[in-house]
C-alpha cells in the first residue's frame, strides 16, 4: 500500500520526497522568516520575581489542587521564566518515573506563563516534547521557558526540563505555538460556574489583576 492509498488522492504534502528537506521539516513550532523579536513589556515583574499562581484550581499552578504540579514560576531575563516542582507519588506513569504527559503539562503551564511577560493572554495551540530520559519520582524537575518569536497572535516558545537545578541532566525539550486571545476567550469557554466565581472573586485568579482587564 502507497501512501496515497493510505491517504488519498491529496497525499499531505510532507509526504513528497522530492520537496526540498528545509521545508518538509518546517513545521508549526518554528517561527516564520517574518516572526519578531518578542518584547518584554515594561511592567512586566523584575527578574527573580515569583509570579505566583494564575488561578487556585489550575493542575500546573493551582493551591487548591492536591495532586497538581504546584509549579513555582519566576521571572527571568528577557522573555524568560523558570520553575520548579518536585515529582510526587501522584505524578507516576510507569512505576516510580514522571507520567510523560504530566511532563509534558509541566511544560505548557511554565510555557503559559511567558506570557505574563508579553502581558498578552494566550493559549496553547500546539505542544511539542522530546522525552530524552526517565525522570524518578522524588526528583526536582527545575524548567526553564523563553519567547523565541512573534507573529501576529502567534507566539513561538521553547523550553528545557533539568533533575534537579539548571544546571542538572537536560531530561526533556519542547517547542510549542500559543496564540494570543482576548479575555473574554475564558470567560466565554469555561464552565460558567468557575467563571462566576472567579468573576465574584477576582483575587482566586491573578490574570485578570495581571493583565488588568475586567471582562
Ligand atoms: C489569562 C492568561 C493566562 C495566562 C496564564 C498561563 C496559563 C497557562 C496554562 C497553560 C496553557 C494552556 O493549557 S491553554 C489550554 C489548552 N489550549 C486550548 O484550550 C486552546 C484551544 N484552541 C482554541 O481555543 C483555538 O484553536 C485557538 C484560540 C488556539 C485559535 O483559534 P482562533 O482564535 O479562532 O484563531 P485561528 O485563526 O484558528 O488561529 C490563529 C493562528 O494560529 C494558527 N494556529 C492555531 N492553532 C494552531 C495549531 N494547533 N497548529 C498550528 N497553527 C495553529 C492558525 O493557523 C492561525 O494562523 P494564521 O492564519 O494567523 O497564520
Amino acid at each position: 500500500m502507497t501512501d496515497q492509498d493510505r491517504h488519498g488522492a491529496s497525499a499531505h504534502p510532507h509526504d513528497d520526497a522530492s520537496a526540498p528537506r528545509a521545508e518538509v521539516f518546517r513545521g508549526p513550532t518554528e517561527p516564520p522568516e517574518h516572526a519578531v523579536a518578542p518584547e518584554r513589556h515594561p511592567q512586566a515583574p523584575e527578574p527573580g520575581a515569583w509570579l505566583g499562581t494564575h488561578y487556585d484550581q489550575c493542575f500546573g499552578c493551582g493551591e487548591q489542587r492536591p495532586e497538581g504540579l504546584h509549579l513555582r514560576v519566576a521571572a527571568g531575563p528577557g522573555v524568560s521564566v523558570t520553575a520548579e516542582f518536585k515529582v510526587a507519588e501522584a505524578h507516576q506513569g510507569a512505576p516510580g518515573l514522571i507520567h510523560g504527559g504530566l511532563l509534558s503539562a509541566a511544560f505548557d503551564e511554565v510555557m503559559g506563563t511567558v506570557s505574563w511577560l508579553l502581558r498578552v493572554p494566550a493559549v496553547t495551540g500546539r505542544l511539542e516534547t522530546d522525552f530524552l530520559k526517565p525522570v524518578p519520582v522524588g526528583r526536582i524537575v527545575h524548567l526553564r521557558a523563553w519567547c523565541v518569536g512573534q507573529a501576529g497572535r502567534k507566539f513561538y516558545h521553547r523550553a528545557e526540563a533539568r533533575l534537579d537545578g539548571p544546571e542538572g541532566l537536560l531530561v526533556a525539550k519542547a517547542a510549542a505555538l500559543f496564540v494570543g486571545v482576548k479575555l473574554e476567550h475564558f470567560v466565554t469557554h469555561g464552565r460558567q460556574e468557575d467563571v462566576q466565581a472567579v468573576l465574584e472573586d477576582p483575587q482566586r485568579y491573578r490574570s485578570l489583576r495581571a493583565f488588568d482587564v475586567n471582562p
